[in-house]
């Protein structure tokens, strides 16, 4: 019998189609109230049978990921071998598609498919609940990026419920040549709340996911969900990089059915009404210098899966 050396996982990046941000928590997070979607862009990652944990990262913008120990999927591997007992290593390679530090959660798509690809690697045959309590370790977006297709994020982002998505939307997604830091952008939003409200106002409160956001989502009603998109992050993201303003109208006027910044930004949504209009989109935003690039996806996809580059791309 041949022993298994080598396994690839495809984990996909995710939009917030609603972002609300409560109350910053004791422990550093804020309480979110979200709605995922996984969309088809991807990172693949392979994981082989090595001496010491390590990684290899090729694709777009390689060389700002990190290597070695501050790599994510590095963390994902020894906290998965130190779980559950195996007492092996792999090296890591990732294949980058999805932006780095663009508010896609290209990081946590990268950790979730180590953790698919170590579990089946090391025989474990873990559960996705299982994998996404390990995730949740990791970072708030990992266990979404475990689970993907559409869903609510509750917590810091890590209690997740599937939602039912009907249909299939097409995304434009303006990258920029900056990335931007999570933990800054969350911090310069409840700076610009300190600033408007003063200081010792009220924390905002969470309400329900907005009700009619998911409604659209259930209905397929792309138009109705671009009018229903939201993210409290905006105001933020746009403070620490205002080039994103342009980048917001020059949709807008290309007659998006909506925009939204993604996450933490500093990457744009657009939501486009069929395949054609997102490619007129993607040429006019690209046209207009303002994004350094322009794609398009589909979503909602699935999450982490084991996969085939041979067999399956
Ligand atoms: C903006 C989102 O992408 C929306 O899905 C996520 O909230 C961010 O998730 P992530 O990148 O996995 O973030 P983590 O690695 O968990 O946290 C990084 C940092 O972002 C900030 N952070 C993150 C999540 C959260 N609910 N509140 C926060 O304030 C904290 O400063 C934290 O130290
Ligand atoms: N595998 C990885 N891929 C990309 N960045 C990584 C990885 N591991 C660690 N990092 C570090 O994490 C930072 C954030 O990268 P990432 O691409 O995950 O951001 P993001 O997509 O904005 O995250 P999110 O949307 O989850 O907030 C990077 O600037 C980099 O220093």
């Amino acid at each position: 019998m041949s022993i298994v050396q080598q396994v690839t996982a495809r984990a996909a990046a995710k939009v917030n189609l609603e972002l609300a941000v409560g109350p910053l928590r004791p422990d550093g997070y804020h309480e979110l109230s979200t709605v995922f979607q996984a969309v088809g862009l991807y990172d693949d990652v392979t994981v082989t049978a090595a001496d010491e944990f390590s990684c290899v990262v090729e694709g777009r913008q390689a060389d700002e990921v990190p290597l070695g120990e501050d790599n994510l999927v590095v963390k994902a591997a020894r906290r998965l071998a130190t779980l559950h007992d195996v007492d092996r290593a792999v090296t890591i390679a990732i294949r980058k598609d999805i932006p780095v530090a663009g508010g896609m959660a290209g990081g946590s798509a990268d950790a979730a498919a180590t953790l698919v690809a170590c579990d089946a690697l090391w025989g474990l045959g873990l559960s996705k609940e299982e994998l996404c309590a390990v995730g949740a370790e990791l970072g708030s977006d990992v266990p979404f990026s475990i689970l993907g297709g559409t869903a609510v994020g509750t917590g810091r982002g890590e209690k997740l419920a599937p939602v039912l998505a009907r249909g299939t939307y097409h995304w434009v997604f303006a990258f920029s040549a900056e990335g931007l830091s999570t933990p800054a952008v969350f911090a310069e939003c409840d700076r610009l709340r300190a600033e408007h409200h003063g200081p010792g106002a009220s924390d905002p409160e969470l309400g329900q996911s907005d009700v009619d956001l998911l409604a659209a989502v259930r209905s397929g009603d792309a138009a109705r969900l671009g009018a229903a998109l939201r993210n409290d992050l905006t105001d933020a993201a746009l403070s620490l990089q205002p080039s994103l303003r342009e980048t917001l109208e020059i949709g807008h006027e290309c007659g998006a059915l909506g925009q939204v910044v993604s996450g933490s930004g500093p990457t744009i949504a657009f939501l486009a009404s069929d395949h054609e209009h997102a490619l007129d989109l993607a040429v006019a935003l690209t046209a207009s210098g303002v994004a350094a690039d322009a794609r398009r996806a589909h979503g909602p996809v699935a999450g982490a899966r084991l996969f085939s580059p041979a067999r399956d791309s």
